[in-house]
């Protein structure tokens, strides 16, 4: 049980939360409903609160932005964190997720010459390098384009399934959290108001965009997810009970370039407008 007050105003109390390796945990609430709070809590970045953390684990985190050095390349970041973690920096391991972020071929570029989003993908693979059993990542997504969005996204349901690394992520972008989470906490009065699972069987429609026409005729033949109600040039609509993650694996595994991706049914947001009365404030779709 977590308590945090800053000074006499407490912004968590009470509040138990665990979640497992190979879980991807989203985490929703208001503006100042204390999710950064509890990240730094559960990273140790803040350690004055009452109640205990479990720290058997190696934790890797981004919170806020990442504290890069605006002279140095993208490699030198790699390399000397790694160092900071007792580790030598081998490329030739992490050659596959620095190519599917795009950062591979900017590597030697200063990151004072990156992009927000290109800065945020370098702080994804930064905490990722003393091999943690879990991450936890504020707002990952944030100001990043819906292209550049999905590859991170992607990414990060292949560390779950591949590495087996436990993801907790807090976004105000409720799609993304809907694309990748198992389940999704909901953070309101200062302790977790509510749970939403996404493994169940529900039948949904998906649209997947790709890159090119040849992209979409790689995956149509492939795939045997459910019944296809609409094809277009390069788009496609599935009726399916399939899991994201499952097709996740299918678009990484043809190596087909996937420009955009929605579920139908928009569970997620009418849970979480229901549970807020109509409270929250998206502007962003
Ligand atoms: N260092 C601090 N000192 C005093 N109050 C703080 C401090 N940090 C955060 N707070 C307060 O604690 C509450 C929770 O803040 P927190 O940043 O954890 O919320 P959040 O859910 O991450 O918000 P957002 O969605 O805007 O990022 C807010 O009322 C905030 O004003």
């Amino acid at each position: 049980m977590l308590t945090k007050r800053y000074g006499n105003s407490i912004v968590l109390k009470d509040l138990s939360l665990d979640f497992n390796q190979g879980e991807i945990v989203g985490l929703i609430g208001r503006n100042g409903a204390g999710k950064s709070t509890l990240m730094k809590i559960i990273t140790q970045t803040i350690q004055t609160y009452e109640g205990s953390v479990a720290d058997n684990h190696q934790v890797g985190y981004l919170i806020e932005e990442p504290k890069l050095f605006s002279n140095k390349a993208g490699l030198f970041h790699l390399t000397y964190f790694s160092g900071i973690y007792g580790n030598t920096f081998k490329l030739s391991e992490y050659e596959r997720l620095l190519r599917n972020l795009q950062l591979f071929d900017v590597l030697n570029k200063k990151v004072k010459e990156y992009s927000l989003g290109m800065r945020q993908k370098l702080g994804i693979v930064i905490s990722l390098l003393n091999n943690p059993s879990y991450i936890v990542l504020d707002e990952p997504t944030n100001g990043m384009d819906v292209e550049t969005s999905l590859e991170v996204l992607q990414e990060l349901r292949r560390m779950a399934d591949e590495r087996n690394v436990g993801i907790l992520i807090s976004s105000h972008k409720l799609e993304d959290i809907e694309a990748i989470c198992n389940r999704v906490l909901f953070l309101g009065d200062g302790t977790i108001a509510g749970e939403q699972h996404f493994d169940k069987n529900e039948q949904r429609t998906l649209t997947l965009i790709f890159d090119n026409s040849v992209d979409l005729a790689t995956f149509a033949s492939k795939q045997h997810f459910g019944r296809v109600v609409h094809s277009g040039d390069k788009d496609i609509q599935i009726e399916t009970v399939a899991k994201n993650a499952e097709i996740f694996e299918m678009v990484n595994r043809l190596g087909v370039r996937l420009i955009d991706f929605t579920a139908e049914k928009k569970t997620l947001r009418s849970v979480y407008m229901n549970k807020f009365r109509g409270e929250y404030h998206d502007t962003q779709y």
